[in-house]
C-alpha cells in the first residue's frame, strides 16, 4: 500500500481550538484554549486520509491577527510547502479573519501544493460541534492532488472556496462562509467534489513572494454612512497612513465631505482605493466619482478588508496608482 501524503496542520487557535464551561455554550465560550496536539488526538480518523503532524504556531482569537501573525505565519507555510517530504497544509484559524489570511497567503506563497485553511463556528465541547468534520475535510482536502494549483483554499460546512472570494456572512450560524462568485466544489466523505476554478492570479502565478516580504506598510479603513464623520480620514494621514481603503455606500459612492478630505490624502501621496460597504457586488471605475481625474484606485469585487490585504502586498512593489489598479484588476 502506497504511504499516505503528509500534511501538516499549523494551529493558530479561534474557536476550533474553543472550549466552554458546559456542552450547551455553543456561543458563550474562550477561543483559543485547546493545543494541536489535543485536537489530532481527538480525530484518529484522520488517519485514514493522510500522515499528519501538528505545530502551534500561535493560540489566539483570529480578530487579534496582527500583520506581524501575517508575515510570521506566512513564512512558515512557505517554507514548509518546499520541503519534499510535505504534501500539504491545513491551518486552523478563528473564523472572524481567515478570509483576511487566506486571501494574503493566496498572494504570497509561491506554491502548488494545497493550502487549506478551516475554523469551526463552536467550540469542540458544544452540541454538535462543527470543529472536527470541518478538520477532518479540511486535511482530506490538503492530502489530495486535485486540490493543487488552486490557490489557497477555506474549507468549512463541506464547502471548498477560493481564500479570494470567501467572506463570513453570518456569525451566528455554521453554514457562516460565503463567496460571491459561489464555492469552488464540496468535499463529503473525503473526497473532492470541483465546479469551477478560480481566474485571478494566486499562489505560483503571483507577482508577489512571502520570502521577499519584511515587513507591510500601513493600510487602514474608513467607513461609508450618513452624516459622515471625516475626523478618521484625517486621523490616519496624520498616523502616516499609505493608502486608505473607503468602505462607501453602494456602488462605493462617497459623501461629499468625505470627497474633500480623501482628495488632499491622495494630493500628499496617500493612496485612496474605492471599495463598497454591501456585502456583494462590485466597484466600476469612473461611476460615482471621477477615479481618473482624483488618481483613485477601485477595489473590484474586493471586500474593504481584502482590499487593505492586496494593497498592503502591492505596495511592497510599487507606489504608483496605475500599477496598484491594475493589480486591483488581476488579483
Ligand atoms: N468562530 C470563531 O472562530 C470566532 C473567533 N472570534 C475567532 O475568530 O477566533
Amino acid at each position: 500500500q502506497a504511504a499516505k501524503p503528509h500534511v501538516v496542520v499549523l494551529a493558530t487557535g479561534g474557536t476550533i481550538a474553543g472550549a466552554g464551561a458546559s456542552a450547551a455554550n455553543s456561543a458563550t465560550y474562550a477561543a483559543a484554549k485547546v493545543p494541536v496536539d489535543k485536537l489530532l488526538a481527538g480525530l484518529p480518523e484522520l488517519s485514514n486520509v493522510a500522515k499528519v503532524s501538528g505545530e502551534q504556531v500561535f493560540q489566539i482569537a483570529s480578530e487579534s491577527f496582527t500583520n506581524d501573525h501575517l508575515l510570521k505565519l506566512g513564512q512558515r507555510v512557505s517554507a514548509l510547502a518546499k520541503q519534499a517530504d510535505v504534501d500539504g497544509i491545513v491551518i486552523t484559524h478563528g473564523t472572524d479573519t481567515m478570509e483576511e489570511t487566506a486571501y494574503f497567503l493566496n498572494l504570497t506563497v509561491r506554491t502548488a501544493k494545497p493550502i487549506v485553511l478551516v475554523g469551526s463556528m463552536r467550540p469542540g465541547t458544544a452540541l454538535s460541534a462543527d470543529g472536527a468534520l470541518n478538520l477532518y475535510s479540511a486535511v482530506s482536502v490538503a492530502a489530495s492532488k486535485d486540490a493543487g494549483g488552486k490557490g489557497v483554499l477555506v474549507s468549512m460546512n463541506d464547502e471548498i472556496h477560493t481564500g479570494r472570494d470567501v467572506h463570513k456572512h453570518v456569525n451566528i450560524k455554521t453554514e457562516a462562509f460565503k463567496s460571491q462568485w459561489g464555492p469552488l466544489g464540496m468535499v463529503v466523505e473525503g473526497k473532492n467534489y470541483w465546479f469551477r476554478a478560480p481566474v485571478k492570479r494566486h499562489t505560483l502565478q503571483s507577482e508577489f513572494n512571502i520570502d521577499d516580504i519584511k515587513a507591510l506598510p500601513a493600510v487602514d479603513i474608513v467607513y461609508g454612512y450618513g452624516n459622515m464623520n471625516t475626523t478618521g480620514i484625517e486621523a490616519y494621514h496624520r498616523a502616516g497612513v499609505k493608502a486608505l481603503v473607503h468602505a462607501g455606500t453602494g456602488n462605493g459612492s462617497v459623501a461629499a465631505q468625505a470627497v474633500e478630505s480623501l482628495k488632499a490624502l491622495r494630493a500628499k501621496g496617500v493612496h485612496v482605493i474605492r471599495s463598497s460597504r454591501v456585502p456583494d457586488g462590485f466597484v466600476i471605475r469612473n461611476a460615482e466619482q471621477p477615479d481618473d481625474q482624483y488618481d483613485w484606485v477601485v477595489a473590484h469585487d474586493l471586500r474593504p478588508q481584502k482590499a487593505r490585504i492586496l494593497a498592503m502586498v502591492a505596495l511592497t512593489k510599487t507606489n504608483d496608482s496605475k500599477e496598484l489598479q491594475r493589480i486591483f484588476w488581476e488579483y
